[in-house]
């Protein structure tokens, strides 16, 4: 007789982010989703990264619990206090990698005292496979990545022995060998440079290796985005990974109402003023940043707009074009800081959205129908920028493909065909329709579920 298959209605999961704010985030919504319904959650990182996630409702706080772990001290030439990717200059990632990687005996020992059923973690903690097989704990990779973009990456075997054939910035400018149909994912020659230029540091191991070990040594993997939106290259990822591929849906967070966040309210009062659907909402991730140039050429372009903006910057305000602010008063804010990002998305004033096209922020933007005006910068960017202007979703800022220039000309002139020229009205009704797939609602639920299934 057929033995039958065990269900575990109650999972215990131990969640382990790489130490970005882009990851943090949606590995605490999984682990918050996780907790609604009814598991068992540790989700560990370290202490200043533990500060800045979301705050746990009370109702969860009995299943969704944080583990910290102490945070090396020791690693030469990393910004004191830095424990993310954000507070870390773009070439000097590979030191906070070094810092994490020292985190191994830590959450190796916490894993033998908590003995977890799963451990869901990112790319970059090649170590634990091994740690967490040993101790009979089944391993998920959770890919923060669209699927084209993982087809992109390649098999895993051949990251992991250096046999994608790429090496060089050019190699990434071209369509990969292992996508069997007609497609044009590539990358623009800025947009890969300064990620290859990162992986510099030889005495760590290099990221291709940590996707490559991330995705061989998983039992499942986890892909943040829906089939729907993308068949073709999950068909191409089941190929690519011989394993099982579970879309867990785009987990769009909801927005939480806190009346006395300071920094919302004076956000609120601009757009409240603002006429719907008038405002671009600018703002370029956590881990990237504009030099001084490319910053005034935005600006410029911005102001070029005529268009209402509201824009979140990471650099000071001293960095911009004097006389700057005076002269878009009233229709243009310029935001220092963390912003309440999700909230200002939902905001009605907001039409559009300039993005870096980060994945989470992407998945933001179109969970709210707003129309993206494409900004590039580093990591999965540049594919992403592709998948979504090929969709019809958004356009590209025109920019010189190797180094990335760009005019406040073009600034202007990609923001109004996407907020109000008459030639964007399809792009606009386009990003609209998205709010289905993107935004909060049954379909991602549904596949939240099947993934949750599958734990179990
Ligand atoms: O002031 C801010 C800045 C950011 N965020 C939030 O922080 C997250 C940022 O994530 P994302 O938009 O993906 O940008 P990055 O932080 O740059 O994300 C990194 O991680 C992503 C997921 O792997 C990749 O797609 C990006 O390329 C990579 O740079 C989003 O949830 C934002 O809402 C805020 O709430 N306020």
């Amino acid at each position: 007789m057929e033995e039958k298959e065990k269900v575990k209605e109650n999972l215990q999961v131990v969640v382990f982010p790489w130490l970005a704010m882009g990851h943090l985030i949606p590995f605490f919504h999984l682990s918050k989703s996780l907790a609604q319904k009814g598991h068992k959650v540790w989700f560990v990182s370290t202490p200043r990264n533990l500060t800045k996630i979301p705050k746990i409702p009370p109702h969860l706080s009995s299943l969704l619990n944080l583990v910290t772990l102490t945070f090396p001290r020791k690693i030469p030439n990393l910004p004191l206090n830095a424990e993310s990717a954000a507070e870390v200059p773009f070439a000097a990632q590979s030191l906070l990698k070094q810092a994490f990687d020292s985190l191994e005996p830590a959450l190796a020992d916490f894993l033998q005292s908590s003995k977890p059923d799963w451990i869901i973690y990112d790319y970059a903690s090649h170590w634990i496979h091994s740690r967490a097989a040993e101790l009979g704990i089944s391993r998920a990779y959770f890919a923060l990545f669209n699927a084209a973009w993982l087809s992109f990456l390649g098999p895993p075997l051949d990251l992991i022995n250096g046999l994608d054939g790429r090496s060089s910035a050019e190699d990434y400018t071209v369509v990969p060998k292992w996508i069997p149909f007609e497609s044009r994912l590539a990358y623009r020659y800025h947009e890969i440079a300064t990620n290859i230029d990162r992986e510099i540091d030889m005495s760590i191991t290099n990221d291709s290796v940590r996707f490559g070990i991330a995705l061989d040594e998983s039992e499942v993997i986890a892909v943040k985005s829906r089939p729907e939106f993308e068949p073709e290259w999950f068909d191409l990822l089941g190929k690519l990974y011989r394993r099982p591929v579970i879309p867990v849906g785009f987990l769009p967070p909801v927005v939480e109402e806190d009346d006395d966040d300071v920094d919302w309210l004076g956000i609120k009062d601009f757009l409240d003023e603002q006429k719907e659907k008038s405002v671009a909402y600018v703002a370029l991730g956590t881990e990237a940043t504009l030099t001084r140039e490319q910053l005034t050429e935005l600006a410029f372009g911005l102001e070029l707009s005529e268009l209402p903006f509201l824009w979140v910057i990471r650099n000071s305000l001293d960095m911009l074009p004097g006389g700057f602010l005076d002269r878009v008063k009233g229709r243009g804010r310029v935001y220092v800081g963390w912003a309440p990002q999700v909230r200002i998305l939902s905001h009605d004033s907001v039409g559009g959205f300039l993005t870096h096209c980060g994945w989470n922020s992407v998945v933001e933007g179109l969970g709210h129908g707003r129309v993206l005006v494409l900004f590039p910068m580093v990591n999965d960017q540049g594919i992403n920028a592709r998948v979504l202007s090929e969709k019809g979703v958004g356009v590209e800022i025109p920019r010189d493909e190797f180094d990335g220039s760009f005019s406040r000309d073009s600034v202007a002139e990609s923001v109004r065909l996407a907020m109000v020229d008459d030639s964007g009205e399809l792009m606009r009704i386009k990003a609209n329709e998205m709010k289905g797939l993107f935004g909060v609602g049954d379909g991602n639920e549904f596949h939240l579920n099947q993934f949750i299934d599958f734990l179990k």
